[in-house]
């Protein structure tokens, strides 16, 4: 890319003065901007270099990125993309996706049609910036989340960067500070009442599929009950997923399968006895819930006896089913079995429920306390405790302390990223339990495959192949999750499940691959994806 600039400019004399010295190459010119972005201390800053870097050189972004994904996704990912979201205001420099905002209602499809690669776009991600990871309502701040998932499609699916549609509904925001911002990006006003809501979302789902007909679409971060509302409404009419659902769900089902392996290799307890405390009980809370249903089913137990190993604590502690008021999500793993006063301190509730393992879907910094995390050890030789809140400021327990409060027993995977330490001579490598293992490959898999719509089966199958693609290093240092530099060829994996899920659901439209064997269709998939300075991938 910079070569092909410099020969273009060296024959356009007007650009003479932007022609790269002589001695220009790319090699060096990579490492001098993986040199810039380390000489900056703040989070925010890198973001903000990444960013510009993207805009001027895609091809060597994407490279970078690639290449340097345990370096970087920290930055354009959680946590920095959350510094980046609050600020995003005050840091914009360029358009970088589509705004579609609520006074757009009645004209969605004549404003999505100005997006440039309208044939090309493959992948959406739509928020509404009511709920960007656990920071609240960010409102049209919310963009950042969008771009950062999609630049994790592209590194880590190679889905082609053209075919990949940022997204951000402008439906006005909650938050008084940013109402009050002079600079604030989005409308000026509170969000609107559940029936425009409705309208804009029914009009805007009609609109993506007429304009964009080869889309899938990927749910992030809406609200809670918004979440559940539009999953419900739209996925069997068109191809779409939540990420925080169900991404969420599949995430951590598949760190589940390995975590409880060693769990109860320790204890000498049956599978089938694991208990699970979650700790939180919105979109994400409720959507990892359901999907562990699977771990006791596909360990042979029926759904009422699975629901009957887990149990959900919400802000008011362990919900049970006498509670007035309980909103629809918190029904299903309500419990009918507990009688007594309302449990509420989270130790209490451990010391009842007697947990294998703990799961954080609360946004509660620190709630893990040393106490909570006795208790747990208490309990277990090797307890499960996933803090699974992002960003880091949000994490229920740092990673260090989980170790060193268990004598290095915890097996243990945070929503955001930890570094590896040495404790007493032995390295302690954490898990990353976020859906950004799973969502590419679930995206590629829906694609190849194409497929009419994303079914429980896919998710499942996703999770499943995540959970598989242990290589032996990592078992035998007994972690739950992959390493992220091997984030391709994990893809690929799951996208093998994918495409076979959707053809056992009959949702696929690729009838050919059908009677591809399972190596060579790996090797498609792997073929199909697009690569910084590689030939173009179909996508
Ligand atoms: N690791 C990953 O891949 C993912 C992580 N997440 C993270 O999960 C977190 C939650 O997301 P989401 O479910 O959508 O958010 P919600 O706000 O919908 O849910 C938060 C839940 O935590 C509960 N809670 C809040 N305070 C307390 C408290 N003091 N004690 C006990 N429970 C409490 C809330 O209770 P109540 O219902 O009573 O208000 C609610 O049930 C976020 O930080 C998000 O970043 C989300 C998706 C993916
Ligand atoms: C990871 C993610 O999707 C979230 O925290 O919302
Ligand atoms: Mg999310």
């Amino acid at each position: 890319m910079q070569a092909q600039l410099a020969v273009a400019s060296r024959a356009t004399p007007k650009l003479f003065t932007r022609v790269p010295p002589p001695n220009f190459s790319n090699a060096t010119h990579r490492a001098r901007c993986l040199a810039q972005l380390r000489s900056k201390t703040n989070g925010l800053e890198k973001y903000i270099y990444l960013n510009g870097l993207k805009e001027r050189d895609p091809t060597l972004f994407y490279s970078l990125l690639y290449d340097n994904m345990r370096e970087m996704v920290p930055i354009l990912y959680t946590p920095t993309v959350g510094d980046a979201c609050q600020n995003y205001s005050h840091i914009w420099r360029r358009p970088e996706g589509l705004y579609i905002s609520i006074g757009d209602k009645g004209r969605i499809r004549e404003v999505l049609s100005t997006w440039p690669h309208v044939r090309e776009g493959r992948i959406a991600v739509v928020t509404d910036g009511s709920r960007i990871l656990g920071l609240g309502d960010l409102g049209a701040n919310g963009l950042p989340i969008s771009v950062g998932k999609l630049d994790l499609y592209i590194a880590g699916a190679g889905i082609r960067p053209s075919s990949t549609v940022p997204i951000c509904l402008d439906l006005g925001t909650s938050t008084q500070k940013y109402l009050d911002d002079p600079l604030y990006i989005g409308v000026r006003r509170p969000r609107p009442s559940a029936e425009e809501m409705d309208e804009f979302m029914i009009e805007f789902m009609a609109a993506m599929k007429d304009v964009f007909p080869d889309l899938l679409v990927q749910f992030e971060d809406f609200s809670t009950d918004n979440a559940f509302k539009y999953l419900d409404m739209f996925r069997n009419s068109y191809r779409c997923f939540n990420d925080d659902i169900q991404g969420t769900g599949a995430v951590v089902l598949s760190g589940f399968l390995n975590a409880a392996r060693l769990s109860s290799k320790a204890s000498g307890r049956p599978l089938t006895e694991q208990r699970i405390l979650f700790f939180g009980a919105g979109s994400a809370g409720v959507g990892v819930a359901k999907q562990l249903l699977s771990f006791f089913k596909i360990n042979g137990l029926s759904e009422e006896d699975a629901t009957k190993q887990i149990w959900t604590v919400d802000s008011k502690g362990l919900i049970t089913a006498d509670r007035k008021g309980l909103q629809e999500h918190k029904k299903f793993f309500a419990r009918t079995d507990y009688e007594g006063p309302p449990l509420t301190n989270l130790i209490d509730i451990i010391n009842y429920v007697q947990p294998t393992a703990l799961l954080g879907l609360s946004t509660m910094r620190n709630a893990f306390t040393k106490d909570v995390v006795d208790a747990m050890a208490a309990h277990n030789p090797r307890p499960i405790i996933f803090p699974l809140s992002n960003p880091v400021s949000l994490c229920e327990v740092d990673y260090e302390d989980a170790v060193e409060w268990t004598n290095g027993e915890v097996i243990f995977a945070s929503g955001s990223p930890y570094t590896p330490f040495e404790r007493n001579a032995k390295t302690f490598e954490p898990g990353q339990g976020n859906n950004m293992y799973i969502f590419p490959g679930i995206g590629l898999g829906t694609l190849l495959s194409k497929s009419s719509r994303v079914t429980d089966t896919m998710v499942e199958q996703a999770s499943i192949a995540l959970a598989q693609s242990l290589n032996e290093d990592e078992k035998e240092k007994e972690l739950v999750y992959p390493r992220l530099n091997r984030i391709r060829d994990i893809s690929a994996k799951i996208a093998l499940a994918v495409v076979r899920a959707a053809q056992a659901a009959s949702v696929d439209g690729s009838p050919a691959l059908r009677h591809v064997a399972d190596n060579a269709l790996l090797e498609y998939i792997k073929e199909q994806m697009w690569h910084p300075n590689g030939p173009k991938s179909r996508f």
